[in-house]
């Protein structure tokens, strides 16, 4: 039994979205579950990798990357492999958005076929939220945001100024072909942000509110 909000919230995350997947994994052969890096999902992918599931049948990708070495502290995918991927979970099937190219530009076309190959739509989509209200790689001040908000395309490239490095986002479109979506988040300042989206349309200044009416189930503690 935990008592901390933020472990009880992942739990409670996990055993939803284990319940997703085993119903449509009744339904399927194969189950997609795509999800957010950041440092908020790390209980989750602990909470939901303890779940007794047909680990096998499930396919497993990231909303978005930098694009850095799978290696990197800061590589989404290695947060997968370390904290989701583990124990029984490691029979999943995770398919990274990065690839040998230099950039994420010339990445973009061989990463965007592999993640069109998957099971769509996905089982569930969890989302993160930064502080700016972006969510993915989706930033209100990254330059190619109304392409990423507007194209078919799964997987777009994107340079952002706020950002360091280069990263590679699931388009809005390809974010929302999904049974379900969940936004996970922590703390009050994403709250208001929350509350301050949930209060206007401008998805430009706020990107996470391309995804408020999916609906989404928003879980959030302090
Ligand atoms: O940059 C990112 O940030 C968001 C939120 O991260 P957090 O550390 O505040 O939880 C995340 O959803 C996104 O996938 C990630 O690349």
């Amino acid at each position: 039994m935990t008592s901390n909000p933020r472990e009880a919230l992942s739990r409670q995350l996990a055993e939803a979205v284990a319940e997703a997947l085993r119903a449509d994994l009744a339904e399927s052969e194969r189950a997609l579950l795509v999800v957010s890096g950041g440092s908020t999902p790390v209980p989750f992918f602990e909470a939901l990798a303890s779940m007794a599931l047909p680990w096998s049948r499930i396919e497993v990708t990231l909303a978005d990357e930098r694009w850095v070495e799978a290696s990197a502290d800061d590589s989404n995918a290695r947060l997968v492999r370390d904290h989701l991927l583990q124990g029984a979970a490691a029979e999943a099937r995770f398919v990274p958005l990065i690839s040998a190219a230099a950039t994420p530009e010339e990445g973009a076309a061989e990463v965007g076929e592999r993640i069109a190959a998957l099971a769509w739509p996905a089982s569930a989509v969890i989302l993160g939220m930064g502080g700016d209200g972006h969510t993915a790689s989706l930033f209100p001040d990254s330059r190619e945001l109304e392409l990423a908000l507007s194209t078919a395309a799964p997987v777009v490239a994107v340079r952002t100024p706020s950002q360091p490095q280069p990263r590679i986002t699931l388009s809005a479109d390809r974010l929302h072909q999904a049974h379900r979506h969940f936004l996970h988040m922590v703390g009050e300042e994403k709250r208001s942000v929350l509350a301050r989206a949930l209060g206007g349309d401008d998805t430009r200044k706020l990107p996470i509110r391309a995804f408020l009416a999916c609906p989404l189930g928003i879980y959030w503690a302090p």
